[in-house]
């Protein structure tokens, strides 16, 4: 049967949504799959249409695709099935929206949205408009986590009570600065920065996809969460620690990030593991860093020592210059719902983007951070500076 092909709609053309069209232009067959393929078919800048026909030059693109200088001319392109949100968090509320109004299946960007009530927004809207809405959390769509996950089903570990999981960088200047200037999307409250919606995002994955996600409907816990803020000099948060408590299923997830000092020493991970997932008859390792982990081991209780070391390679494509960055398997799973007839995405759906948006709204709210109207309200306006990219 000829595969099932996808059409992408690329919203924004920064660093983010480069890696992502490298992804979609590899070749399937180079990660073993042929019932789906890839196809771009139109870029949108809200800078220009100079800027994504660039774009689609830089990334060996299709020469067919559209290039557009507006958004909204990308998501009226009756050619495009789905919408990829790759602009600031900051905006993907008003991005998504746009997309979903149109009646547009849409992909967005990490962190969802910047406030849980911008996220019960979209998925309404999804459910209205009858499209697919997927948290691009593409962590989770790794082999990688496909096999922990089915390890922890089957019980090798025994029943799992704690999950520490962290991403950091370290960006710590001399001077007490942090290595990002203050205007730059990681620690600029117009834009959404901090260490939590950037790169905390994926500690919580790690904590909801092992202590909340693997849980029956009626075992499924909405954790109480505990956390601490050290605020940076723009009021963003750069260092953030969470407790997630799931005290009927006694058990915690102790999510960490921070811009101060990384996961691993040397950024190498040639330390310790950055997730340890701990069962009372064992303990998984994932070696970082938490948003593209190639590497676990699995020590069982067993009074032997024995450690069972796996290593899961991001495949790449020979015909694309060896690339691979591990994102194809995200977009694999869009095509895959559209074939499907599916709105959501079983392994991310709805309702846990919303609980995590919740925990992330509690945390921040309990450090004190605050973000600008403009990027935390939950009323939809096609003409808002962030849709128009009037800046
Ligand atoms: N999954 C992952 O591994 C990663 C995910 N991300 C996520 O992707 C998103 C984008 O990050 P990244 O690609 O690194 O960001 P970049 O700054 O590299 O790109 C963002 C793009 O958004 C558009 N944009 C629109 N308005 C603005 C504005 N006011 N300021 C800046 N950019 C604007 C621009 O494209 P244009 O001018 O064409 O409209 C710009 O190129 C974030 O939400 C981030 O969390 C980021 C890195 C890795
Ligand atoms: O999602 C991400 O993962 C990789 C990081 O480098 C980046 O800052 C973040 O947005």
């Amino acid at each position: 049967m000829a595969p099932f092909t996808i059409k992408w709609g690329i919203l924004a053309t920064g660093g983010i949504a480069e890696n992502f069209t490298r992804d979609l232009l590899t070749d399937p067959a180079a990660r073993g799959v042929d019932d789906i393929r890839h196809e771009i078919v139109a870029v949108a800048s809200s800078t220009s249409s100079e800027r994504a026909a660039a774009f689609i030059k830089k990334i060996d693109g299709p020469a067919s695709a559209k290039a557009y200088g507006s958004y909204a001319e990308l998501v009226a392109d009756t050619n495009v099935d789905i919408i990829y949100v790759a602009t600031p968090h900051s905006h993907h509320f008003q991005n998504a929206m746009l997309a979903i109004q149109a009646g547009k299946n849409v992909l967005c960007e990490k962190a969802l949205t910047v406030t849980a009530s911008q996220t019960k927004k979209l998925v309404e809207a999804a459910r209205e408009k009858n499209v697919f809405f997927m948290e691009a959390v593409w962590v989770r769509f790794f082999p990688l986590s496909i096999q922990i996950r089915e390890l922890i089903k089957s019980g090798a570990i025994g029943p799992v009570y704690r999950v520490h999981a962290d991403l950091s960088f370290n960006m710590d200047l001399p001077n007490g600065k942090i290595d990002f200037p203050d205007s730059h999307r990681m620690v600029n409250p117009d834009l959404a920065g901090g260490a939590l919606l950037d790169l905390g995002i994926y500690s919580l994955t790690w904590v909801f996809q092992t202590l909340y996600h693997l849980k029956a409907e009626e075992d499924k816990e909405v954790p109480n969460v505990v956390s601490a803020i050290n605020k940076y000099d723009t009021g963003a948060d750069e260092m953030t620690s969470i407790i997630c408590q799931f005290p009927k299923n006694k058990a915690m997830g102790i999510a960490t990030t921070t811009l101060r000092v990384g996961t691993d020493l040397d950024g190498l991970y040639t330390g310790g593991p950055a997730i340890r997932i701990q069962g009372s008859g064992g303990e998984i390792q994932v070696t970082g860093p938490a948003y593209r982990p190639t590497e676990y081991k699995v020590i069982k209780k067993d009074g032997k020592g024995h450690v069972e070391v796996v290593q899961c390679p991001i495949p790449q494509d020979p015909k694309r210059d060896n690339w691979g960055h591990g994102m194809f398997w995200e977009a694999d799973e869009c095509a895959r719902c559209l074939r499907d007839g599916k709105k959501q995405s079983d392994t991310m759906p709805w309702s846990e983007s919303i609980v995590i948006l919740e925990t992330m709204d509690s945390a921040l709210k309990q450090g004190n951070v605050q973000y600008p109207e403009l990027i935390t309200t939950d009323v939809f306006d096609p003409n808002s500076p962030l849709n128009t990219g009037k800046r």
